[in-house]
């Protein structure tokens, strides 16, 4: 399943950030979002996931297919480590909860509330749940926030795994994860501001 983003022009809170954006990610490739801090990086990635409306331009190959992961981990705080997966696997028709498990280590927490866990083991237990929705696209913003090194070595190892399996990621991070892939800056793809002749002075 192939995404394609063409001409899309996206805005936040009413006023446009990024314009004229046009890429494609293919099975079995990653692609990685650079750009400074207010860019506009998270808003193309709700975009793309389909949680805000384009301003302009489309975004083909989506529907269903997208495991977005943002700033949230979006966990259950009163279940537990395994409770959690088990709930996400009965959502998404996902059967065995281990390799999920596994490829986070988080074997020996499966008991724990997930209240209870540190904040590089919530992104873990967070990421986790890409494993077993079993949808082909993952959206991912800035993932690595809050893990260790070792821990960035697993969601890499967790991503290469997935592309190996034809499925493909979009990542917006600011370090090196050392995955294979296309690197695009949207710097370039800065809106540009308002003409004065856009404004609307009857309230002045
Ligand atoms: N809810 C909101 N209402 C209005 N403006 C917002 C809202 N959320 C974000 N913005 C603004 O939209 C712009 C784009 O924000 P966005 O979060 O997409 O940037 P980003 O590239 O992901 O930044 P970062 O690298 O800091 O995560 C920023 O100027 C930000 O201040």
């Amino acid at each position: 399943m192939s995404l394609s983003v063409t001409d899309l022009t996206i805005a936040r809170g009413g006023v446009p950030v990024l314009e004229g954006l046009r890429f494609a990610l293919t099975p079995g490739h990653a692609m990685i979002l650079r750009g400074p801090n207010g860019i506009g990086k998270t808003t193309l990635l709700r975009t793309v996931a389909g949680l805000q409306p384009p301003v302009s331009g489309t975004v083909t190959g989506a529907d269903d297919t997208i495991a977005y992961a943002g700033h949230s981990d979006g966990i259950k705080p009163t279940l537990t480590v395994s409770e959690n997966l088990r709930f996400w696997a009965s959502v998404f028709g996902a059967g065995s909860i281990e390799p999920a498990l596994n490829a986070y280590d988080l074997a020996g927490l499966a008991d724990r509330h997930a209240g209870n866990l540190s904040a590089g083991q919530k992104r873990r237990l967070g990421l986790s749940r890409l494993v077993v929705t079993g949808r082909p696209i993952w959206v991912l913003d800035e993932p690595t926030v809050s893990l260790d090194v070792k821990a960035v070595e697993m969601f890499a190892d967790a991503v290469r795994a997935h592309l190996g399996q034809g499925g493909s990621a979009l990542i917006a991070t600011h370090i090196k994860l050392g995955l294979e892939g296309d690197v695009l800056d949207v710097g370039p793809f800065k809106a540009k501001p308002p003409e004065i002749d856009d404004f609307d002075g009857g309230f002045l």
